[in-house]
């Protein structure tokens, strides 16, 4: 029979691994203290209502996906009711959950923990999506007491629904995580808090520069206060490393306004070319060394099904969507997306779709 995976927490990531489990041909049960949370997972097709099953149907693999500040509770409450099962969390800090394991006094060697990076900036099961995690980072967590087939069975987890694994430590985990995720969610909240009492007419010039560094900043404010929380003094450590560099960019801005401005343009440019450096560190899809990806601009007309006709097209000409975003014309009837291929395809593509009768954009 096919490995029963138990959910427990069926939200946003609970809800997309349900889904990509079921549609890899898992058996997959739900659970989650909300009636509507869990059934609307059900609904979705995320998998069974574990309260439907028999009793003996109990689960391999038991994947805790609740709030940070209860995770660590549930796995050891899913340790203590299951067990025979391996125990794995996906919750975004992990040594907080492993302490409360080793503390336990239960058999850790089922448990392992994990992390998929891959994530909305929205919450709960209607905003689920069965390929959440494809091409995504996965970190699997082992600690001292895993077991061989606990790691095996979380890894297998991770690969099947389409993610690259990582393997760490929860305190490396958690250090990595502050820089690539925690703090650029702070910061991406700190500069859309300044947009709050910003006249009407300024906030009306915002381009994809701003749509681009603010995105999560529309995310749950509970989520984020707890993960925030439980890596404090990880996240608290490259704060201070911001802090430093808006301290310095602040002093040549003022030594530029008194007058003086000796040095002050060199520190701003340092800071943009130490900038260019970090942002050409982040991986391209499946972990892979960054990849400079060409460009096709297209224009969209605001209507509906255009999305839909230009990737099915795209489709129809063989060639992989590796990145795409959209940008809306200010009061215009059209949108321009910039679709990201790799430099080969560009191209082709190009001429497949001007055939097709699109315009393309300079
Ligand atoms: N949102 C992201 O981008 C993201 C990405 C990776 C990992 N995570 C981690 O995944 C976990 C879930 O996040 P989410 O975004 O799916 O949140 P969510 O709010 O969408 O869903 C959480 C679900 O957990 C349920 N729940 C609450 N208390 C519970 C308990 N005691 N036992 C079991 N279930 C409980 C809630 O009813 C809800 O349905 C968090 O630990 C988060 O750190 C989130
Ligand atoms: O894409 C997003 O919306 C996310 O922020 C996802 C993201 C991330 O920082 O990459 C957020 C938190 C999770 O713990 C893992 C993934």
């Amino acid at each position: 029979m096919s490995t029963h995976v138990r959910i427990v927490g069926t939200g946003l990531i609970g809800t997309s691994l349900g889904l990509a489990l079921s549609a890899a041909g898992f058996r997959v049960s739900l659970d989650d203290p909300s009636p509507t949370a869990r059934r609307l997972a059900r609904d979705l097709g995320a998998g069974r209502l574990a309260g439907d099953l028999e009793p003996d149907d109990v689960p391999d693999v038991v994947v805790v996906a609740a709030p940070p500040d209860v995770a660590a509770a549930a796995v050891v409450d899913s340790l203590r009711r299951w067990p025979g099962a391996v125990v794995t969390d996906v919750a975004s800090v992990k040594q907080v959950v492993l302490d409360a394991v080793l503390a336990s006094g239960l058999d850790a060697s089922r448990y392992v923990g994990s992390h998929p990076m891959a994530g909305r900036e929205r919450s709960g099961a209607a905003a689920a999506r069965r390929d959440l995690f494809d091409g995504r980072a996965w970190v699997v967590v082992p600690h001292e007491r895993s077991s061989d087939e606990a790691v095996a069975a979380v890894r297998q987890l991770a690969t099947v629904v389409g993610s690259a694994v990582s393997v760490m430590p929860a305190r490396e985990h958690d250090e990595a995580v502050a820089a690539v995720s925690h703090v650029p969610q702070v910061a991406a909240s700190v500069v859309a808090a300044c947009l709050r009492d910003l006249p009407e007419p300024a906030v009306g010039l915002a381009g994809q520069g701003l749509r681009d560094v603010t995105r999560i900043a529309a995310s749950d404010p509970r989520l984020w206060t707890q993960i925030l929380a439980g890596n404090a003094e990880a996240v608290r450590e490259v704060l201070v490393l911001v802090q430093t560099q808006l301290g310095e960019v602040v002093a040549a801005l003022d030594s530029l306004t008194s007058g003086e401005g000796e040095g002050a343009l060199a520190t701003l440019s340092r800071m943009l070319e130490a900038g260019n450096l970090g942002h050409a560190r982040i991986p391209g899809k499946h972990g892979a060394a960054p990849t400079a990806y060409a460009i096709v601009s297209v224009l969209v007309p605001d209507q509906p099904g255009s999305l839909a006709r230009l990737l099915t097209d795209m489709g129809d000409a063989g060639i992989n969507l590796e990145d795409m975003h959209l940008e809306h014309g200010l009061g215009q009837p059209f949108g321009v997306a910039y679709i990201s291929v790799v430099p080969a395809a560009a191209e082709p593509l190009a001429e497949a779709l001007t055939a097709r009768g699109w315009q393309l954009h300079d």
